[in-house]
């Protein structure tokens, strides 16, 4: 993971240590510094756009060099200004990525036959086909798309067409960045593996479970490298990475590095989501644009199909990124759908014309969030499941359903303490909770920080429950099953009535909530509110001010970083 620098004690150390290595240039470089680690903790990869007397002074000094000369910070021909740590893992990944999407592998002459069995016959508009098709043909594939556009679908069928293609068995695997995005991606793959209309020997091949990055790549912090690298690579086929959005730029790094030379990765996404919460925007990178090889625009063009992107045969990625659009969850008359999507465009009238809408029975828009009673009402369903259990259950799966059909999210976080705070309150007042004590059965926990010895990751949640005259709190695991663990031993976690956006990335409430900051706020961005409409099923309601909303919307800060021009080299 990339080095945190968040805290002043790291910027301080390295602007003594730049200041003793350049003594002349050091010191006026110091702004500088300072302003690459604040972009670095927002989420940047570099500082872009340096000219002038910036860029002099820094190709004077020797703590910055130019690409391959080993110095702490590199500064490239288009004025970016890196950690020595971010540029590595930027060329590393270009390289691989150019590599892997140079290196074509095509199957014999019986693809469209395996896919007619898989797709349906060939028609020119379904994007689905198309982009397992493109990835019969090739070692790298992106498939982006918003919610229910079928991405899992896809790669399901992929999968089964490239098992079903190859002359020996394929190892394949799958794994996302978070331990609930893995469980979500093992649940949705076994029940679409079952539909498959493929003979046995083929639905053997297919994985059976995700499980974390972090894990397939066996990188344990405190370590320096992960345990899979590309002097040992990972003994697989074909990998896929779903949620990619959430994977930061060190992360994808080292797990294309640790690919076999002939491997297939296949990516998966939403590029419009909220980016990682560590350095870069990789999959938004990726799919900044499309390029299609000729033949392949060809036969799309003949077919009346329009064509996003340009045809292109030198480009990287040609033909290796494909956006699904078509939403499969959402009809044309989801106002959920027709919501996200006017946000993406930040097409603020119909946004706010949606909103008025009183036709649209599953988005709602009202002025504040109600008081904490109010809030707690939402959750019937959850105290009523609770209040029905046996003494001895065993299965807390309904717990976990009733919980799970609504959550309160916030942009920020104090807003969600706040909230938080709130509804344990009432809680007193309704005396389910005792006052000074901190557990009580039904309190819902994230944990916020990995603890690899009990294993619970960041972004676990967990419900508690009274067992035997004790309270634990249950966790699913990833097999399906359960676990119950003592209040006194879970990592640091939080009361988890509200979430932020950011920890909300990777699933799905049947309700959703979202509330708006008082005013604006660099923190509500375009991307924050996609992803917070479409974590929702069933209903969306916006609590807070039609003009916070609106700044939000049209704050779309892009992250500073090389990739999105490495990969697409303009003219
Ligand atoms: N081509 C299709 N025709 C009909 N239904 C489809 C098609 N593709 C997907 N679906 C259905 O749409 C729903 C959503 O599909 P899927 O889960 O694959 O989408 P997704 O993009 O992976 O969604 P999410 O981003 O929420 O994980 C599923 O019920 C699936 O069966």
């Amino acid at each position: 993971m990339t080095a945190t620098v968040s805290d002043s004690f790291l910027p301080d150390q390295l602007a003594r240590l730049f200041a003793r290595l350049d003594p002349e240039h050091g010191p006026a470089l110091q702004p500088l510094l300072q302003r690459l680690l604040a972009a670095v903790a927002g989420g940047h990869v570099c500082l872009g756009g340096l000219s002038g007397d910036d860029y002099a002074r820094l190709r004077r000094s020797p703590l910055a060099g130019r690409a391959g000369e080993y110095t702490p910070l590199v500064l490239d021909e288009g004025g970016r200004l890196y950690l020595a740590r971010h540029w590595q893992d930027e060329t590393q990944l270009v390289a691989a990525l150019t590599r892997l999407a140079r290196d074509p592998q095509p199957f014999g002459g019986e693809v469209e036959a395996v896919l007619d069995a898989l797709f349906g016959p060939a028609d020119a508009g379904d994007w689905q086909r198309l982009a397992a098709r493109l990835a019969t043909e090739r070692r790298f594939m992106v498939i982006s798309g918003g919610p229910g556009t079928g991405k899992t679908t896809t790669v399901v069928r992929l999968l089964a067409a490239l098992a079903a293609l190859s002359p020996r068995p394929l190892v394949m695997a799958m794994a996302a960045p978070t331990g609930k995005a893995a469980a979500r991606l093992t649940e949705s793959v076994r029940a679409a593996r079952d539909a498959l209309p493929v003979a046995d020997a083929v639905r053997a091949q297919l994985p059976d479970k995700a499980q974390t990055l972090h894990r397939l790549i066996g990188l344990i912090p405190g370590t320096a490298r992960p345990r899979q690298h590309a002097a040992n690579p990972l003994p697989l086929d074909v990998l896929v990475v779903d949620e990619a959005s959430m994977v930061d730029l060190s992360l994808m790094a080292q797990t294309v590095a640790a690919l076999p030379s002939h491997a297939r990765l296949i990516l998966l996404g939403d590029r419009d989501q909220l980016a990682s919460v560590e350095a870069g925007a990789v999959l938004g990178d990726i799919c900044s644009r499309q390029a299609w090889r000729s033949d392949t625009a060809q036969g799309l063009l003949a077919a009346g199909v329009a064509l996003p992107g340009v045809i292109d045969d030198s480009a990287i990625l040609a033909d290796s990124v494909v956006v699904l659009q078509k939403s499969h969850r959402f009809g044309a008359d989801s106002g959920i759908g027709r919501l996200a999507r006017a946000v993406n465009a930040a097409a603020l009238d119909e946004v706010h014309a949606l909103l008025a809408q009183q036709a649209l029975a599953d988005i709602r828009q009202q002025p504040a969030l109600p008081d904490a009673a109010g809030l707690l009402a939402q959750r019937a369903d959850y105290w009523q499941a609770l209040a029905q259990l046996d003494a001895d259950a065993a299965d807390w799966a309904p717990l976990f359903a009733a919980f799970h059909r609504f959550m309160l999210l916030a942009a920020e976080r104090h807003t969600v303490a706040a909230i938080n705070a709130q509804i344990e309150a009432e809680l007193e007042k309704l005396g389910r909770k005792a006052v000074g004590s901190d557990w009580y059965a039904g309190r819902p926990v994230m944990v916020t920080r990995n603890d690899y010895g009990i294993g619970l990751f960041n972004g676990d949640i967990g419900l508690t429950v009274m067992r035997e005259g004790r309270l634990r709190v249950v966790f699913p695991t990833t097999d399906g099953g359960w676990r119950e663990v003592a209040p006194a031993r879970l990592p640091e976690h939080d009361t988890v009535y509200a979430m932020t956006v950011h920890k909300s990335q990777g699933s799905e409430f049947a309700s959703v909530w979202l509330a708006l900051p008082a005013a604006p706020s660099a923190v509500l961005t375009r991307a924050l509110v996609y992803t917070a409409i479409t974590r929702a099923r069933d209903m969306f309601v916006l609590a807070g001010n039609p003009a916070v909303l609106e700044a939000g919307v049209l704050n779309a800060p892009p992250r500073q970083s090389g990739l999105a021009e490495r990969l697409w080299p303009q003219p």
